[in-house]
């Protein structure tokens, strides 16, 4: 490695947050990373800052909230690894514009929310929230009123993606009929059948299970009005993100007893620290099954996400490779030779950089041999590999980097 040009493995700091898997630990330092902070909660505001303010490399899961100000006061930044599948906490716009791709597990964790809500189903059907609440308390509620078996009901799926496709099948080997709703045609997994509107879905399920991700056609999905074309006595379960349900709307309709019960792993608003207490109208209600954004935090799912996510890094450190990137040209790249220097320009999208970085070494008579180009949306992703060693001194960064648009270059040697 050219260390005058190249920044050695132990100096590059990886920084990870919130209880992240030791896996990911392991997998960085077996791969040369021994930089590595591993905190096991989220941080405040300020702690944040001053933890990200040295990362290279940063690791997070949904309560971290990176706003452009949080990435702004990272100017190290090379990438951020979202352990989880969500990425909606991160501004990836703000990431992308600064040269900063955004990586994320998109299925480690599905298997377990999947689990998690088939058992919600069954205890919210039994009526189990509110009898667990009386027993507790000394009470007594043996008896059979609004408790029902699960065979033979009708499971409604808002989303059918790789969580509402896994709790479709786990339904219907509980003898559940499935039927769900999703923007795009999606292939029905065993018996289940598709509505052609949520509101036909609304009208037939027992249990309404939503499974959308976090955008601005699902905030807001499920408010007073929908939850009027439910089932009287039906339930409601959100494993999805918080603001797809009006929370108050939801908790009026379980006052007046439209609704029999509702399961949420995920609100509006979520604690955000350590001493920040949960709030929500829904708290005390005794048929409403509250669990704190945990549908994927089983052991088996954050082992391989700690893996997953980790490698991600690692490999766009180590290669440059952007493959599963969410915000970013996507670019696959062959392990780079150690005979090889690659350079790596990130730019706005407009045209003639390409040419300019050519020119680059063009005009130092260095051959380029292999080229990599991508882009999308607003920015531009070019590999330059050249099979020389490459001198400190050229001016080939600052050359780089001063053409129209750079947001970032790195070089590997
Ligand atoms: N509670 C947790 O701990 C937890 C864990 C993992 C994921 N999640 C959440 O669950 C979401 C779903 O995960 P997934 O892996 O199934 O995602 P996915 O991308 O595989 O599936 C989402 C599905 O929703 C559909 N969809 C999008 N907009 C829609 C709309 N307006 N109406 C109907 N369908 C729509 C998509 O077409 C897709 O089929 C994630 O985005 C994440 O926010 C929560
Ligand atoms: O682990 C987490 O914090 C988030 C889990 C889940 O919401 C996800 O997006 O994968």
């Amino acid at each position: 490695m050219n260390s005058k040009l190249s920044l050695e493995k132990d100096k590059i700091k990886i920084v990870l947050l919130e209880g992240i898997h030791e896996n990911a630990v392991k997998m960085f330092k077996e791969a040369g990373y021994s930089n590595v902070d591993h905190y096991p909660a989220a941080l405040d505001a300020d702690e944040l800052k001053s933890a990200v303010s040295e990362a290279h490399f940063l690791g997070i899961r949904s309560r971290t909230k990176l706003t452009e100000g949080v990435i702004d006061a990272a100017p190290k930044l090379t990438s951020i690894g979202c352990f989880c599948i969500g990425t909606n906490q991160v501004d990836l716009t703000a990431a992308a514009m600064r040269g900063i791709p955004v990586f994320n597990a998109p299925y480690s964790n599905t298997r377990s929310v999947a689990e998690l809500v088939l058992g919600q189903i069954i205890m919210l059907m039994r009526g189990i929230p509110q009898r667990d609440k009386a027993a507790h308390a000394g009470g007594w509620l043996k008896n059979a009123k609004g408790s029902f078996e699960a065979r033979g009901k009708t499971l409604g799926i808002i989303g059918y993606g790789h969580i509402g496709t896994q709790l479709s099948v786990l339904a219907e080997s509980l003898g559940m009929n499935v039927i769900y709703y999703d923007v795009i045609n999606k292939l029905a997994m065993g018996n289940a059948s598709s509505c052609s509107s949520m509101d036909e879905l609304l009208a037939k399920a027992d249990v309404v299970s939503l499974h959308v991700p976090a955008t601005d056609q699902t905030k807001n999905m499920i408010t007073a009005t929908e939850i009027a074309k439910m089932k009287p006595g039906a339930h409601l379960i959100n494993a999805a993100r918080g603001n797809v349900i009006v929370i108050d709307d939801l908790a009026a309709a379980l006052e007046r007893g439209h609704l029999a019960g509702a399961a949420l792993d995920v609100f509006p608003v979520e604690p955000s620290g350590k001493d920040d207490p949960f709030e929500s109208p829904l708290r005390g209600m005794p048929n409403v099954i509250l669990t704190p954004h945990i549908g994927g935090s089983t052991q088996e799912a954050q082992e391989n996400i700690g893996i997953e996510v980790a490698d991600k890094l690692i490999t766009y450190s180590d290669n440059g490779s952007t493959l599963g990137a969410v915000n970013f040209p996507e670019v696959a790249l062959p392990v780079k030779d150690r005979m090889h220097t690659r350079f790596m320009h990130i730019h706005r999208n407009v045209p003639g950089v390409l040419s300019k970085i050519n020119d680059v070494f063009a005009t130092r008579g260095i051959n380029i041999s292999g080229q990599y180009l991508r882009s999308e949306g607003g920015v531009g992703y070019v590999v330059v590999e050249v099979d020389e060693e490459i001198k400190p001194g050229l001016g080939i960064r600052k050359e780089l980097e001063a053409i129209d648009g750079t947001l970032r270059v790195r070089f590997l040697f």
